[in-house]
């Protein structure tokens, strides 16, 4: 390894392990991280550099990544650095994305035939159904279908059965198999690989045809934590060659073990290569050091997790906030109130862009759609409905295929009556279920039908027969004559664009949908959508004509087939595309909340996160095989946080009046960590989350002048404890919340693509691109804000936030402070687990064992709020709510006597009770404005014991819970051999 880094721009504002992962001559690399620490950036900067500094050519690399739109990302930050568009060279993708392209152009060697179609998720479980219908078999098609994938994914790990445990099958193992095998015979029939069969049989590809691959100088894997057995198996035999690995992973962020993901391939890739250069990341660049301090906290109460230091660069910044609501529709408006007001309050710093809502299962989003659509705020949804899901556009995909592949007898059936031909249900049950009993496609079906053939079982009539033949089978034929022709004689290609612009004038298809949907804004958006889907097929001829970045590499005296129809690969970059939207969705000018499965979240990040339903049910949900996998989800929902962390739950179930729900067992021993409101937006607050997120912060002078009248800027519209509010309180509170809400005109919702899903799974709602904008919202609206504060005590509020703007900046010019730390006092920066928490116990509230003189004073707004204590008295006077604090010097903090124990000094890692104001803020971290707190075994001060003058903000919060393990102490990389020598056993009890 070379001594000294050389450098290279791409090096620039790495930290050294970032710096050592990027530069690093091992053959075999793994970089272990947590969140947030620069792991996608670190992989980036490491192709960069192979490529740039190594020399390496870009066509000899593999970037494996696990979401098309992480591959997207990448693709982008590596051109910008390295230029002339030399990553379009790279064999960048998803490892489905990756394998397609070697099965399309080596495929023949394994006797696949190079026209092979994509079944996706819809397809393999229509064939399932069918298969289990037609031979009548007793098991769950869903269930099976998931059986037949695992079995599949497990690549080489799947040991052979003995001819004993064959015959000792269960009656319900044999028929699982029974339909494993007929639907694999089903694929094979119509040309088609489903997702798993894509990795398969490029695993089966590269093993027998290795030269296939003889070019590859290194393979890069991103997310390694969640590749399963077969993608392991690939990622060697992509290296097979020169065995150059690099991988970047976080085993706490494991969470797709249902998709069999194997937690393990890090233990197993350590194994099989010993000399692996391990290095761990432990900045974490992304969230404010509460925000992690809890994650944290949460995730090490996993007892077999391999513990990870995470240190944070940014300051302690607000606490996160656990909201418990009435029901999930008061959470829902909740949250609506919560996102105006962190907006409102921050000027015009942060926009609907920088907030997400982040939630366990898509069925979650009906009460926040109907909230944000009500409120008048634009959304974007992710992880639901996708462009390509939508009735119109999937109809279209649909034909293509069929185009494609007349044989595609599932894609034949979904058009089959679209636009309507006088086919029923029943009929194109009866023509599928005629073609699987007599061997021939659906395509040939009825094509003996259409030629009066009389033998065919299923009876149609003749006006249902004429309109197949002249609306359905003929146009078809035309369209796939067409392209055979052009391709037949050299001449230019049948493009894409002219091709789906024929079948629309063929179907009249605009015809269709003013008669489907009779509603004219409905259809209106649909052949809006019609019309977009025609611009990404003329998107992809172009970027095809311009840089064919799907086709691999030469290799020397190896024959490759070329794909030079655009057809097939567009349709598979349309089904290889699930997780990824449009540019439409991502190049939308208007700023959009962003509602997503945590699933879809990971790798991402956002200023400000809400994960609501937080309760026992949810989260951990009621089917979930595995626990740990849970908690790992609630973990990478929190840490995709930057500034604000919200989480919620609603009391009870079916709008306040089912039954009682349970926090969720993981939040439940570390509640108390939380405030059990939103936080005090002031001025420091405000100025915390602006460095973090590297922005500039508008003057208070600014945001308090553009404040709307009767607004409230504490979030103080729902009661903190909704079991114990007045029933008559409630009653007035709905009135008022309801009447707020319905003032907002019923402006059509800015779903971009449909619901999540849930109750309105199936049923799509129509559409609105660009609609509603917060500006469209009337400025009744906007000065309407309810709630249960007075005018006068909102007014009260405003003047004093405004003189203390103002004092604020008299201070500022005179006298800046400083927030030294006292000499012997540590700074609490590495956290480390260094005991666990048990998942369901329930935490005694925290005898106050610290010396009371070491209670730091706390900010008001940070102030623990135990739930009883809270009830009966509140921490803050709700005239003082919208009080500033003083800025300057503060009053000295008062001493709080305690004879029973002396102060032990090396307790603190840093006390100063005296938040420095504004001028001071560059070097001064503060939950609030301070720096740490005493080592109170992380439990916050009791209510009680708060001097009461003390009103300026100290720290808190649990970051003293953690100490450095002795082990660690100056060493930047800790050495991952608790890895290798006996690896502690990972969460692996999901049923194989
Ligand atoms: N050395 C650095 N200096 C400043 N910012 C950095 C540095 N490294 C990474 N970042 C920033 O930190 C944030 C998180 O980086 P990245 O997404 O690569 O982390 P990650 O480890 O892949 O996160 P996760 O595992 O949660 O998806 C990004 O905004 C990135 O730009």
């Amino acid at each position: 390894m070379g001594s000294q880094t050389p450098s290279h721009p791409i090096l620039n504002g790495l930290n050294d392990a970032q710096r050592r992962a990027v530069t690093s001559e091992a053959a075999t690399v793994a970089i272990l991280a947590g969140p947030g620490s620069g792991k996608t950036h670190t992989l980036t900067a490491r192709v960069v550099w192979l490529v740039d500094h190594q020399g390496i050519r870009p066509e000899d690399v593999i970037v494996a990544t696990f979401t098309v739109k992480a591959a997207r990302e990448m693709k982008e930050r590596i051109g910008k650095a390295l230029g002339n568009g030399r990553e379009n060279k790279l064999i960048l993708g998803t490892f489905h994305s990756i394998a397609r392209r070697y099965l399309a152009a080596y495929g023949r060697h394994i006797g696949l035939n190079p026209k092979f179609g994509i079944a996706d998720a819809n397809d393999s479980s229509e064939i399932i159904k069918r298969i289990c219908k037609r031979l009548q078999l007793a098991i769950d098609p869903a269930g099976a279908r998931a059986w037949i994938s695992k079995k599949k994914s497990k690549g080489n790990e799947a040991t052979p059965k003995s001819a004993r445990q064959e015959a000792s099958k269960t009656a319900g193992l044999q028929e699982l198999d029974t339909c494993y095998h007929e639907y694999q015979k089903h694929l094979e029939a119509s040309n088609l690989l489903d997702y798993d069969d894509l990795l398969v049989k490029c695993v089966d590809l590269l093993r027998k045809f290795p030269s296939s691959v003889s070019n590859i100088q290194t393979v890069l894997i991103d997310e390694y934590q969640d590749t399963n057995g077969v993608q392991y198996d690939l990622m060697k035999l992509f290296a097979q060659h020169r065995q150059r690995i690099t991988t970047v992973g976080d085993p706490d962020q494991s969470i797709y073990g249902w998709r069999s993901a194997e937690i393990r391939n890090l233990w197993k890739m350590l194994r099989e290569y010993p000399q692996t250069d391990e290095i761990s990341l432990e900045e974490n660049y992304r969230s404010s050091q509460a925000i992690l301090d809890l994650s944290l906290e949460i995730i090490k109460q996993d007892q077999k997790r391999y513990n990870k230091a995470l240190k944070p660069t940014h300051n302690k910044g607000s606490r996160p906030v656990l909201r418990r609501l009435k029901s999930a529709s008061a959470e829902a408006d909740w949250i609506v109130s919560e996102i105006r007001r962190v907006l409102v309050m921050s000027g015009d710093m942060l926009t609907h862009n920088d907030v997400a809502i982040l939630l366990r299962s898509a069925a979650l989003s009906r009460h926040i759609e109907t909230s944000l659509g009500k409120a008048g705020i634009p959304y974007r949804m992710v992880g639901g409905f996708k462009f390509y899901e939508r009735a119109e556009i999937k109809v279209l995909i649909d034909y293509l295929r069929v185009i494609h592949q007349p044989k595609n007898n599932d894609a034949l059936a979904n058009i089959l009556n679209v636009p309507r031909r006088g086919i029923g249900e029943s009929s194109i049950k009866g023509l599928l279920e005629e073609a699987e009993t007599s061997s021939l496609s659906l395509w040939d079906v009825l094509t003996k039908h259409c030629r009066g053939d009389r033998t065919a079982k299923t009876k149609l009539t003749k006006q249902a027969e004429q309109q197949l033949s002249g609306s359905l089978l003929r146009p078809l034929q035309d369209i796939r004559r067409r392209i055979d022709e052009a391709n037949g004689s050299n001449q230019t290609p049948f493009g894409l664009v002219e091709m789906i612009e024929q079948l629309l004038a063929k179907l009249n298809f605009q015809e269709h949908l003013k008669k489907k949907y009779p509603d004219p804004d409905d259809h209106g958006q649909r052949w809006a959508n019609v019309q977009e889907f025609v611009n990404l097929a003329a998107e992809f001829e172009r970027d095809m004509r311009r840089s064919n970045e799907d086709e691999l590499p030469e290799i020397e005296g190896l024959d490759q087939t070329r794909e030079t129809e655009a057809l097939p690969r567009f349709l598979a970059n349309v089904a290889l595309a699930s997780d990824a939207q449009t540019k439409d969705d991502e190049g939308q000018r208007q700023p959009l909340v962003t509602i997503s499965t945590i699933h879809a979240a990971k790798g991402l990040e956002w200023p400000i996160v809400f994960v609501p339903a937080v309760y026992d049910g949810s989260i951990p949900h009621t089917r979930a095989e595995d626990g740990d996998e849970e908690r790992r989800l609630l973990y990478v929902a929190m840490t995709r946080a930057q500034s604000l962390l919200y989480l919620s739950w609603p009391l009870f179930g079916a709008n306040g009046n089912g039954e009682r729900n349970q926090l969720s067992p993981f939040i439940e021993p570390a509640s108390r960590f939380f405030m059990s409101k939103g936080p005090c937006l002031d001025r420091p607050v405000m100025a915390e989350i602006a460095r973090i997120l590297r922005r500039k912060l508008p003057s208070e002078r600014l945001i308090y002048s553009s404040l709307p009248a009767m607004f409230s800027p504490e979030d103080d519209l729902f009661p903190v404890e909704p079991e114990e509010a007045s029933k008559v309180l409630e009653h007035e509170f709905d009135r008022q919340l309801r009447r707020y809400l319905e003032e907002v005109p019923r402006t059509k919702r800015p779903r971009l693509y449909g619901p999540l899903g849930g109750q309105d799974d199936g049923e799509e709602v129509p559409w609105m691109r660009h609609t509603t904008a917060v500006e469209q919202v009337p400025a009744s609206f906007k000065a309407s804000m309810p709630g249960f504060v007075t005018v006068g005590a909102h007014q009260a509020a405003i003047t004093a936030a405004n003189t203390a703007a103002m004092a604020a900046q008299k201070t500022e010019k005179s006298k800046p402070l400083t927030n030294k730390r006292p000499s012997g006092q540590t700074s609490i920066l590495g956290f480390v687990k260094t005991h666990s928490a048990p998942t369901r116990t329930r935490t005694e509230p925290p005898v106050d064992s610290r010396p009371s003189n070491a209670i730091s004073a706390r900010s008001r707004f940070e102030f623990e709020i135990t739930p009883k204590a809270a009830s009966v008295q509140p921490a803050i006077d709700p005239g003082l709510a919208g009080h500033k604090l003083r800025a300057g010097i503060l009053m000295s903090r008062p001493s709080v006597p305690n004879d029973e124990e002396p102060v032990k000094k090396k307790q603190y890692a840093c006390f100063s009770s005296s938040p420095p104001r504004a001028a001071a803020m560059e070097d001064t971290k503060y939950e609030g404005s301070s720096t740490a707190q005493p080592d109170n075994g992380g439990m916050p001060p009791p209510g009680s014991t708060r001097p009461a003058t003390c009103l300026h903000a100290t720290s808190s919060g649990i970051g003293s819970v953690f100490r450095k393990p002795q082990g660690l102490g100056q060493r930047t990389l800790a050495p991952l051999e608790t890895l290798r020598k006996p690896f502690k056993p990972l969460s692996m009890n999901r049923s194989s």
